[in-house]
């Protein structure tokens, strides 16, 4: 049966297919900015991944009229230590545009978060200020994903490499990840499960990897569990983008981490 993920990387051919025939906005390269991984790695408390989310294929509409400078800021100002930007159009209403946006609205690392497919979506991402980009293993055969964390490395960008699963986590680390990222939302079914973070998290910890606990984070008890679990980081999405008050959504998400809770 055809799963949401086989329909995303259907469209993403033809974009893929678009850019190489037509090319790119082309701009100098951006300053870099702080490292995110030394971010994640020096703090006492989970560092927020907060992301600005138009859409998704589960959630429908979120939100039409937020700009996504004015949310990057709020997202700054609360306490994120990076800014995640879904720049698929298709399905979950995103651009580059927002990235740009976003980028000039803030200082903050960007995340690109798109199905990565080819190198020139890299590309991509960087000219438009990507600092972090995001590789999907459920997406990629095992050469590919090798190819493009390495080509994105190359750039001196970050990489967050997604799993779901044991043998996606066997494939993150052959291809060298030092990011991690666990998501609780299945992309193939959509359902979320944050099981797959108390499952998973203690091995990627155990493989030196960093670790960030993504999706379906509702409350401090979700937060809590993930970094039980090992997790440094936290990337929300939906909850930030519904919240009437940000400063006290965001401050609920605030726990430490689970050495630092230890003493
Ligand atoms: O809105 P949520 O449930 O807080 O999730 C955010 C983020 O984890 C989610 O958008 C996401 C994680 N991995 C992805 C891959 C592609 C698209 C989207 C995603």
């Amino acid at each position: 049966m055809e799963t949401i993920l086989d329909r995303i990387l259907a469209e993403k051919q033809k974009e893929v297919a678009y850019l190489k025939e037509y090319g790119m906005e082309a701009r100098g390269s951006l300053p870099k900015r702080k490292p995110f991984i030394e971010v994640l790695k020096h703090s006492n408390d989970l560092a927020i991944i907060a992301e600005f989310k138009r859409a998704s294929p589960s959630r429908g509409l979120i939100s039409e009229n937020i700009r996504p400078g004015n949310q990057a800021k709020l997202y700054e100002q609360a306490g994120a230590s990076a800014i995640s930007v879904l720049t698929d159009s298709a399905f979950f209403k995103g651009s580059f545009d927002d990235l740009r946006e976003v980028r000039r609205a803030v200082g903050l690392p960007i995340l690109c978060k798109d199905f990565i497919i080819d190198e020139i979506q890299i590309d991509h991402a960087y000219l438009a200020g990507a600092d972090i980009i995001l590789l999907i293993v459920a997406a990629l055969e095992e050469s590919r994903l090798m190819n493009l964390h390495t080509y994105a490395k190359s750039l001196g960008l970050e990489v967050l490499v997604e799993i779901h699963n044991e043998e996606e986590f066997v494939k993150a680390t052959n291809a060298g990840a030092e990011l991690i990222g666990i998501n609780n939302r299945d992309l193939r079914t959509f359902t979320i499960s944050l099981e797959t973070t108390t499952s998973l998290g203690p091995m990627v910890r155990a493989s030196g990897a960093c670790l960030i606990s993504e999706s379906g984070m509702k409350s401090a008890s979700d937060a809590k569990l993930a970094a039980a679990a090992g997790a440094q980081g936290l990337l929300i999405g939906q909850t930030f983008m519904e919240s009437g008050s940000m400063k006290e959504s965001f401050r609920s998400f605030i726990v430490p981490k689970l050495g630092v809770a230890l003493g």
